[in-house]
């Protein structure tokens, strides 16, 4: 898929928004072009003693704004072109939601699952060295995060790396995603499909754009069809059918499935982790191949796995009224003006996937300032914090010390505060992507990039040129 050049791809998505922006050519430049790029190789000793060398790169697409920000890619996609297209997403990202980061991106050219849990644990140290060394990994610098193919785990060995090497009081700020007991936020590893929901949610609430596409407003009744069922996938199909829509179509590497009377996530989950495939669960129908259930019949298609899996090939074909863009790129500039043409409502990846760098956030700021979230002490003083207690007791087959409980209170707390700066995060800036849609007669996507034009120019135009 690499004919698309990833990053040629974004730029024409920034230049078509640009058209209704205020800004002069050179400022535009500025924003578009990535500003630091590292290509790092570095050998590893496998497990059998053999050498290998490994390819990776990190990119910091904008310092208008640092830290800057963005997830860590263990992918046989990465190379230069795609984490400069990512890392360019973050920004745009950040400045959409109104997250004080410039965009970054880093990844490493492996497949995964070539590679024992040592073997990983070795890749991403020694990656994680090669970014501190040059001035690439830091709280105040460049913070990663996790992405496709990482997760808590490796975020946790960055952030021991990183405590090896500095004596740096707010060393837990240089990684966020990382697991609870090193800092990390209850909340950030489901946020990203959270917020797909939230984003999905807000759009179909909207009276006028359903009746456009002949639906119902809301979530609930709706059918829908995700591609990926990973960190963010997996997430984004819970909360949708926990908001009352039905899971009709699934694909995941190994081959995709359908059944118009519904697929039930858990079980399907269960059945994956026990088989190793999604196919031939229940009553679903096995299609032909892994993207066949991408036009399959549904009102919402989710992307959640990689970019470019919606292209001219079958953008003519999808038969979703909404596009919500779970996955980074999942849609070819010339397939989003196909679907554009048939009608679909596409909701950007720019915007809908930005729940992880908003929760991401707040994580940064509960470590850079030592302290615990929440209002708990307050709750404990009026004691409304027993509801919780109750809850947590009664469905429990053990009791629990009063620490342990105030332990477990503190972290449904801190969740619900997470949880309802997500929400709001999201709600907001649906609202200001739509006012600009309308005010400018763009789609989504143009208003998005738009929108942090707007928000980047400005600090440009105000920090002026150095020297
Ligand atoms: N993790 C985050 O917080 C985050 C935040 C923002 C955006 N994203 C984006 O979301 C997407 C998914 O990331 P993730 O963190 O969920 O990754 P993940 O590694 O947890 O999951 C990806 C899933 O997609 C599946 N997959 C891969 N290729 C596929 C194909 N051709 N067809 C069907 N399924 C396929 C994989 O088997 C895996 O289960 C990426 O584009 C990533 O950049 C992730």
């Amino acid at each position: 898929m690499s004919e698309y050049k990833f990053f040629k791809q974004v730029n024409r998505a920034f230049d078509e928004a640009a058209k209704h922006s205020r800004f002069k050519r050179g400022l535009l430049d500025q924003i578009k072009i990535c500003n630091n790029i590292y290509h790092i190789t570095f050998p590893l000793e496998r497990d059998d003693g053999t050498i290998e060398v490994i390819h990776g790169w990190r990119v910091e697409h904008s310092h208008h704004k640092l830290p800057t920000k963005g997830g860590i890619r263990f992918s046989m996609t990465v190379n230069e072109d795609e984490t400069m297209a990512l890392a360019a997403l973050m920004t745009y990202k950040c400045a959409v939601v109104d997250v004080p980061f410039g965009g970054a991106k880093g990844g490493i050219k492996i497949d995964r699952t070539n590679y024992s849990d040592r073997e990983i644990e070795r890749i991403t140290r020694r990656y994680a060295y090669e970014l501190i060394k040059k001035g690439f990994l830091g709280p105040g610098t460049d913070v990663p995060a996790p992405d496709y193919g990482t997760g808590a785990r490796e975020m946790g060995w960055v952030l021991d790396t990183y405590r090896q090497l500095k004596s740096d009081l707010n060393a837990e700020a240089c990684v966020t995603g990382k697991p609870i007991p090193q800092g990390g936020v209850r909340g950030r590893t489901e946020a990203t499909g959270r917020g797909v929901y939230f984003g999905i949610r807000q759009a179909c609430s909207n009276a006028g754009d359903m009746k456009e596409l002949g639906l119902e407003p809301g979530i609930e009744g709706k059918t829908f069809v995700i591609q990926g069922l990973g960190n963010v996938g997996y997430h984004a199909a819970k909360y949708m059918t926990e908001g009352g829509a039905t899971m009709v179509g699934v694909a995941e590497i190994e081959g995709s499935i359908y059944d118009p009377d519904g697929i039930d996530l858990e079980k399907l989950m269960a059945y994956r982790e026990e088989t190793g495939s999604i196919m031939g669960f229940e009553d679903s129908r096995a299609l032909e191949n892994n993207t066949a259930v991408l036009e399959a019949e549904c009102d919402i298609l989710i992307p959640a796995a990689l970019e470019n899996q919606i292209n001219e090939s079958n953008a003519a074909n999808i038969k979703a009224k909404i596009l919500g863009e779970a996955a980074n790129g999942p849609t070819t500039a010339s397939a989003h003006e196909t679907l554009k043409e048939k009608g679909v409502l596409i909701i950007p990846d720019n915007y809908l996937n930005a729940g992880g760098v908003t929760v991401s956030y707040f994580e940064w700021l509960k470590n850079l300032s030592h302290v615990r979230f929440g209002r708990m002490e307050k709750r404990f003083e009026e004691g409304s914090y027993r509801k919780i207690l109750n809850v947590i007791e009664n469905s429990s087959d053990r009791s629990f010390t009063e620490e342990e409980l105030k332990e477990l209170a503190h972290g449904a707390d801190e969740y619900d505060l997470v949880d309802s700066g997500l929400e709001e995060t999201m709600i907001n800036s649906y609202d200001q992507l739509s006012e600009l849609r309308k005010k400018h007669d763009i789609d989504l996507r143009t208003a998005a990039f738009l929108n942090a034009i707007e928000k980047v120019g400005v600090m440009y135009e105000q920090m002026g040129i150095f020297p």
